[in-house]
């Protein structure tokens, strides 16, 4: 199971600084983010425009004139002014939808494209639910906040600063009331922020190991319902889900306190300026339409100030979840292609030579509650040859390292010190996409996509038409994978996740066929014939060793029966290969290598004893 992803960093940046660097993906959009900003900012002057139409009616027509007609012509441009308020919203709206979801979707393939370029050993440690969540729910945090929180935000300090200079320009007095409120407003939001910020970046990370749990529950539900532990999950899913809970009722409680305080300060403070105003204005030194401009441009002011809690969660929000795909997206890749990469020279008939020398191996430092703790050595100076078109078989017992040394020949991992080569090229200086078609792996526990048979067959060549049908019927051949033809749709049978399913030998022989299929120079097998019975498994690697001369062959052995097939053997102990040879004379000379196969053996009979006997061996 991957550990928790790395916290977050000690000294957060901020907000401002990470939410600028939003720009490189929302610059194409900005145009229209722009527009669709100036089209509010012209619906909220428009709706500060009003109380200074009515100030010009009540001072002119209404209590001098007396005139009717002024009135109604007055009402009239209020009303056109309402009509080009709503117009303009909906300009907003529709100029900002469009741009928002291309923002969105561009970081998301950014996302993924980057999950698909790091190294095995990110996702080592990255759980599949935080990627989800990050990929999914934290993108459309920052979609909803590029589209109206900060246009929103912008367009609504605008209108709170001009409304407060037009409330200024009508009575100072008045404005100057209205202004001291602003103070403890400022100080209260300023408090919200330091809050609000923690618990939306915690309620997060709750979401992702949630995510985690249920993915994880959904894969293993065999398992689950095998031992009887549904209750157990249950409760433990639900203890994640009340934390979340907790933390949102948390997060909506701070909301609502500034909400709150952002009302009724705003509130308090004009009631203040109307009894203020009264006075003023039947002492004469405000008039009536002032006093009637002074309250309807507060009214409009108070909708942006209400507002500013919501925006600011939702910026905050936007922080957090920029922060966790920023997480993702900085994390290099420790596997890259090489600046100058070379060519790998054209194989010899044999096959190619696969030469390791002095390969030390161990996984990157992990955190832990008392710092990194430094992975340990699990290859320790590895020397091995394979020699062209050679089958290699693997040997070691159980936790030795076999798995990870097979990984470092195609770059799942790289190694820590020494050098892996192909035909004399060290594998760092191919570029991985030459590398990749030259080397070509299967598990043990293959991974079908949901996909037909055949297109999980053609996963590493790009070859289509008749060549790819002939290539297709070779590998199943050779994989003795036929039993795909009689699928209910044949080759065309969906299976995955998402199709049929396939039983565990079934599966492995899928997989040798997508690996056979690459036609590579060198096949790496990870005991990708475990799930058959003995007497498939021979027929099979007869059959691979027949159609696959020119192909370099290393295989991890955990049964005699694999390990008879192979042209030699390579014993690995204590991170080192302490023999190379034939089965037989290993057993002859070897006391480690009969010691295992003898593991080996009592696996064979189903008895794994291997871990017990790891424990004693000599
Ligand atoms: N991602 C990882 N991070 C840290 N340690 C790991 C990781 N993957 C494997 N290991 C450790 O590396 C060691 C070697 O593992 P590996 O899977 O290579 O052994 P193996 O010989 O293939 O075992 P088996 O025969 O049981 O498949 C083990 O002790 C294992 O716990």
């Amino acid at each position: 199971m991957p550990s928790a992803p790395p916290a977050p960093p000690a000294r957060p940046e901020s907000t401002t600084r990470v939410l600028l660097r939003l720009f490189r993906w929302a610059r194409p959009a900005l145009p229209r983010i722009a527009l669709g900003g100036l089209t509010a900012l012209g619906a909220s002057l428009l709706a500060l425009a009003v109380p200074q139409v009515l100030r010009v009616i009540v001072n002119g027509p209404l209590l001098t004139e007396g005139s009717r007609r002024g009135v109604v012509l007055g009402a009239l441009v209020v009303l056109g002014l309402g009509v080009l308020e709503a117009f303009l919203v909906w300009c907003r709206r529709a100029l900002i939808l469009g741009p928002g979801t291309t923002v969105e979707r561009d970081m998301r393939t950014d996302l993924f494209r980057h999950l698909l370029d790091l190294p095995v050993e990110f996702h080592d440690r990255w759980s599949g639910g935080q990627l989800l969540s990050r990929i999914m729910s934290d993108l459309g945090t920052i979609r909803r906040w590029t589209v109206f929180g900060l246009v929103m935000l912008l367009v609504s300090s605008t209108t709170v600063v001009v409304g407060i200079g037009l409330m200024l320009a009508t009575s100072w007095v008045l404005g100057l009331v209205y202004l001291v409120g602003a103070v403890p407003m400022i100080w209260l939001s300023f408090r919200f922020r330091e809050d609000y910020k923690v618990v939306a970046r915690l309620a997060r990370d709750q979401a992702g190991d949630l995510a985690t749990t249920v993915e994880e529950s959904v894969h293993g539900i065999r398992v689950l319902k095998a031992f009887g532990r549904g209750d157990d999950a249950l409760d433990d899913f639900a203890r994640q889900a009340d934390e979340l809970r907790t933390t949102e009722v948390h997060k909506a409680r701070t909301l609502s306190r500034v909400s709150f305080a952002l009302s009724a300060i705003p509130e308090t403070i004009l009631t203040v300026s109307l009894g203020l105003g009264v006075v003023l204005t039947s002492r004469g030194e405000l008039s009536v339409g002032a006093l009637v401009a002074f309250f309807a441009t507060a009214a409009v002011v108070n909708n942006p100030v209400e507002r500013l809690g919501m925006l600011l969660a939702m910026t905050l929000d936007a922080k957090a979840a920029t922060d966790r795909y920023l997480q993702v997206m900085d994390t290099g890749s420790t596997v890259r292609d090489p600046e100058q990469p070379v060519t790998l020279p054209v194989p010899d008939a044999a096959g190619s030579r696969v030469e390791l020398s002095g390969v030390h191996f161990a996984h990157p430092p992990t955190a832990s509650p008392d710092g990194p703790r430094a992975g340990a050595e699990i290859l320790a100076g590895i020397d091995l040859v394979l020699e062209p078109g050679e089958t290699m078989a693997l040997v070691g017992l159980t936790g030795s390292g076999k798995t990870t040394l097979l990984q470092l020949v195609p770059r799942l991992y790289d190694v820590t010190a020494g050098r892996v080569r192909i035909d004399g090229v060290d594998v760092r200086d191919l570029t991985r996409a030459d590398l990749r078609s030259a080397v070509s792996i299967a598990f043990e526990d293959p991974i079908l996509f949901s996909a037909s048979v055949r297109e999980n067959v053609l996963l590493g060549t790009d070859l289509t038409g008749q060549a790819a049908d002939d290539l297709v019927a070779e590998a199943l051949d050779v994989a003795r994978a036929r039993f795909a033809y009689g699928l209910p749709d044949g080759l065309d049978t969906v299976i995955g996740e998402e199709g049929l399913s396939l039983s565990g030998g079934q599966r492995q022989r899928i997989a040798l066929a997508r690996a056979i299929a690459v036609r590579p120079r060198v096949l790496v097998l990870d005991d990708p014939l475990s799930a058959l019975d003995v007497t498939t498994e021979a027929a099979v690697t007869a059959r691979l060793r027949e159609m696959l001369t020119g192909t370099t062959t290393l295989v991890v052995a955990h049964r005699p029966s694999t390990v008879a097939l192979a042209d030699r053997v390579a014993v690995l102990e204590d991170g080192r290969i302490t023999g190379v040879g034939r089965h037989a004379d290993l057993l002859s000379t070897h006391p480690h290598y009969r010691y295992v196969l003898t593991a080996l053996s009592a696996l064979d009979a189903e008895t794994d004893q291997t871990d017990e006997l790891a424990e004693v061996r000599p």
